[in-house]
């Protein structure tokens, strides 16, 4: 299957953001991406003052533009995250729909981004944003796909048992910094996916220096066996990464560590 990763600039302006993950997506999906994966807060920069401003009750015109991208270019899309407002709260969520633009899965963050770095970045999504509850899996024509978002990168166990459920590949869109990121990043998806041999694909925004939280970028697909298959820089990019999920049977057969 060919997977497009769409590392794309996001800025304070969300109907600029929704028309250029428009057109990053179209260009993926010219490529043959069977999967499109947006970054973390596509729509909004990555910062509590912007949250409740953009946050959209599920429906909204970006989940309808997101189910539209989808149908319209025949993919199956992982929107990246949006702020998503219910009952008073505010959510990191992220929509996935396939190729009919049907929404067939959804996830809220679980676990909140809240760190505080000496002499390095400082953040506390909790501050306005409330955690979703539960992890789970979906099934797509692929396989059966897992999905969490960033900080969720971190917790082991949930992703032992997306795989004890079945996953093949999980999905992480992802706003890691420049604290986190050269720490982190790589090493996460890796032993995330060589601790359940399956294949990771995170997707970060790009890094934007005229913001206050500067994401790493670095966009990324690791395999069963641990290794990077592909790993882009801190700009704007559009990549398209052909991955044989035969590999997941394979290892597993060779390394039974999960048996
Ligand atoms: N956006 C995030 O949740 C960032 C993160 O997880 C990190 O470790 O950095």
């Amino acid at each position: 299957m060919k997977i497009g990763l769409v590392q794309m600039k996001v800025i304070d302006d969300k109907g600029k953001n929704l028309i250029h993950a428009e057109n990053l997506l179209r260009d993926a999906a010219s490529k043959g991406a069977d999967l499109i994966v947006l970054p973390e807060m596509f729509n909004t920069p990555y910062d509590n003052s912007y949250f409740p401003e953009y946050a959209e009750e599920r429906g909204g015109e970006t989940y309808v533009r997101l189910s539209k991208m989808a149908k319209d270019n025949h993919v199956y899309l992982v929107g990246g995250s949006v702020p998503r407002r219910e009952d008073g709260k505010i959510y990191n969520t992220s929509y996935v729909f396939d190729r009919k633009g049907d929404k067939i899965y959804e996830h809220s963050k679980v676990h909140l981004f809240d760190i505080q770095i000496e002499g390095g970045q400082h953040f506390r999504e909790s501050d306005i944003l409330s955690p979703g509850d539960k992890f789970g899996v979906f099934p797509t024509e692929f396989g059966i796909f897992g999905l969490g978002i960033c900080f969720d990168i971190r917790f082991a166990a949930e992703f032992q048992k997306m795989q004890q459920e079945g996953a093949v590949l999980c999905i992480v869109p992802g706003a890691f910094n420049m604290t986190t990121g050269p720490a982190h990043w790589e090493l996460t998806f890796r032993a995330r996916a060589l601790d359940n041999e399956l294949f990771m694909v995170g997707v970060s925004p790009a890094r934007d220096l005229d913001f206050s939280y500067h994401a790493y970028g670095h966009s990324i697909v690791t395999n069963p066996w641990g290794e990077v298959v592909v790993q882009l820089g801190f700009d704007e990019e559009v990549k398209i990464v052909e991955i044989d999920l035969d590999m997941v049977d394979s290892i597993r057969r060779q390394l039974p560590i999960l048996e």
